[in-house]
């Protein structure tokens, strides 16, 4: 399997299955895509901003709820295998990707697995065990929120660099230096983490250094 980014902006996500798994999958999809959730039963959990339909569709009827839909991906998270089952192939029929809550290994074409995920936007970070482990995942995730913490500050401050470096025509070479200088630095790190410095604080001592460094050559 490949990692990759998918935007769900203004796309639809079927869920089957209003358990704790089909709880946690809606709230996740919820933050860009329109999710929907079939099911008998709703337990008493959080399914972020999505819409719940009371319904039991049997193995028979997962298509014609797939087709009214009409998501870019369907989660089949129901504790009947035969309604999972059905959904998998349904969905691979229409060429729709689809999430099955309740298989490890051994996936099929347009499966997609659902990574433990740390954000520190812009900064995303996925872990999977390939099925294998998700408890394993889980635990990851835990001890990556550390590493991670000041991540996404990081990316603002190399991103507002970049297009001040670009506006002042710095060599892309000098570029690469400054910006992979500026990421590897353990005081700036530890300065973002903590508050004692800010984006607009670093872009201003580098730009200075980088003149200072100019005004010195020959
Ligand atoms: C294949 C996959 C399919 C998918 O759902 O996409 C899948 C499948 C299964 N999970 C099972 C069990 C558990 N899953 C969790 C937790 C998470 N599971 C997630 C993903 C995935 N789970 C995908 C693989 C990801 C990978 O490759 O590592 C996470 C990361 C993301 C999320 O679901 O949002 C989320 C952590 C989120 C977080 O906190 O960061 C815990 C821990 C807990 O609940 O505390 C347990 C109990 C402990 C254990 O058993 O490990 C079972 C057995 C059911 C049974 O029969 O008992 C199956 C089915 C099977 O293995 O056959
Ligand atoms: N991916 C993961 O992280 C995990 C996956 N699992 C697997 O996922 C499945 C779901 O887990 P839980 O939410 O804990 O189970 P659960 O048994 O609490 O919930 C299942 C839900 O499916 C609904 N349902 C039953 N028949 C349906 C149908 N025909 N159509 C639509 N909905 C239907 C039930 O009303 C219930 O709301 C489990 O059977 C297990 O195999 C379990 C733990 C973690």
């Amino acid at each position: 399997m490949i990692p990759l980014l998918h935007d769900f902006t203004g796309a639809r996500v079927l869920v089957f299955g209003g358990g704790p798994v089909g709880a946690r999958k809606a709230r996740r999809f919820a933050r860009e895509a329109e999710v929907v959730v079939v099911s008998p039963a709703f337990a008493d959990r959080d399914f972020g901003d999505s819409e719940r339909v009371r319904a039991a569709p049997d193995p028979a009827d997962v298509a014609n709820w797939i087709d009214r839909v009409d998501p870019a991906l369907v989660v089949a998270a129901t504790d009947d295998e035969a309604v999972n089952a059905a959904i998998a192939d349904a969905a691979r029929e229409r060429g729709i990707l689809v999430n099955r809550a309740d298989e490890s290994g051994g996936r099929d074409p347009g499966s997609v697995v659902v990574p433990a995920t740390i954000r520190e936007d812009p900064v995303v970070v996925a872990v999977a065990t390939g099925g294998r482990a998700p408890a394993l995942s889980k635990y990851l995730r835990g001890e990556l929120e550390e590493t991670l913490s000041g991540a996404g500050e990081m990316a603002t401050v190399c991103s507002a660099l970049r297009s001040e470096l670009k506006a002042r025509d710095v060599a892309p070479t000098r570029r690469r230096e400054i910006v992979t200088d500026v990421v590897t630095s353990p005081d700036i790190w530890t300065a973002l983490r903590t508050g004692t410095s800010n984006c607009p604080q670093v872009i201003e001592d580098v730009l200075g250094e980088e003149s200072t460094t100019d005004g010195d050559r020959p």
